[in-house]
């Protein structure tokens, strides 16, 4: 016997900068709970907006037809779906059939937000790995390059991503990196996306000895995972690429070329974020995971994420309601 409940969800949240052109105020999406003979499983579908293509009323749509599909017993091919709708629904059904581990990742690569001493303060907490993420290219390249230098100095044993979001022109890229001591540059672990197309951040990699990952690329139409000079790793974002099943192929074709391939947050609730840190634990166990953006949020949803103070909002809280 197959049951389905389906609930729509709202948190307030403060993207800051991490969402370059829209402040968003509310996190919105989906929750659908799959039971299948007394399996149960969870899943959160929460397109992002600007990033995702599909909108809320699409994956209602999407979910709907979905979710009576598989109540009659039937399934279809998952990536046909949105690819939030992919994710979220592919999440659900991996608990049902107990193929995503319980242990998560809950290390992740701090977001920094340029205060050396919030750094500071979160590196403290980290016992393995020291690496940190700094966005850049939203004030002057030079001091972007001044900043990360500084904390490449100051802390011997840091390792540094950037994310450039496709900002710079590649003069800019260049006064950033004319700030890296060469002694240094090797500790950043790779800068992603530094120019507006990918032919230019290539270009920039190879003539400033600086590492490079493909993020906003990976999710171009015809997107091949292949080794290329200077090339450290791809960043997949489950909710903007598709079902679980599609991350693998991607994790593993970048494994299989020694290339990194680091789990990353969409701005999912800890709903979302937990089972992110479980399929990172999974499928990517010797990398950090970029999953350092719960707080953005006032609460929790449904799933605390371990070491998380945030108050957990459950089914009965004025965030979630049924539909
Ligand atoms: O990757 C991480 O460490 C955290 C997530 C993160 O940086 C992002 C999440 C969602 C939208 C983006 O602007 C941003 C990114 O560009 O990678
Ligand atoms: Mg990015």
């Amino acid at each position: 016997m197959r049951s389905t409940k389906l609930y729509q969800y709202q948190l307030p949240v403060e993207t800051g900068i991490i969402l370059r052109q829209r402040r968003l105020k509310q996190r919105e999406g989906f929750i659908v709970h799959l039971l299948d003979n007394g399996r149960s499983g969870w899943g959160e579908i929460a397109p992002l907006p600007e990033f995702s293509h599909e909108s809320l009323a699409d994956v209602e749509k999407e979910l709907r037809h979905w979710l009576d599909i598989w109540q009659s017993g039937q399934s279809e091919h998952l990536d046909q779906y949105s690819p939030s709708v992919a994710f979220g629904l592919s999440c659900a059904l991996a608990e049902i059939e107990q193929t995503l581990g319980e242990k998560g990742n809950y290390q992740t690569a701090p977001l920094c937000y340029g205060d050396p001493d919030e750094l500071y303060a979160k590196l403290n907490q980290i016992t393995g790995e020291k690496i940190a993420k700094i966005k850049v290219g939203l004030y002057e390249a030079n001091r972007d390059g001044l900043i990360a230098d500084m904390f490449l100095e100051a802390i011997p044993d840091l390792k540094l991503r950037l994310d450039a979001n496709r900002s710079w022109t590649l003069e800019k890229a260049v006064q950033f990196a004319s700030k890296i001591a060469t002694n240094r540059k090797h500790r950043i672990q790779f800068i992603e996306e530094p120019c507006r197309t990918p032919e230019l951040s290539r270009q920039f990699a190879l003539e400033n000895q600086l590492s490079i990952a493909w993020d906003e690329s990976v999710r171009e139409p015809n997107f091949l995972v292949k080794k290329e000079p200077n090339l450290t790793a791809i960043i997949i974002k489950p909710t903007l690429t598709g079902s679980i099943q599609k991350c693998i192929n991607l994790i593993q074709q970048a494994h299989q070329q020694g290339i990194i391939a680091v789990i990353s947050s969409s701005i999912e609730s800890s709903l979302g974020l937990t089972q992110l840190a479980r399929f990172a634990h999974q499928y990517t166990p010797n990398t950090l995971p970029g999953l350092d953006t719960l707080n953005l949020m006032q609460y929790q949803l449904l799933r605390p994420w371990q070491g998380s103070t945030l108050p957990l909002a459950t089914l009965d809280s004025e965030f979630i309601w049924d539909i």
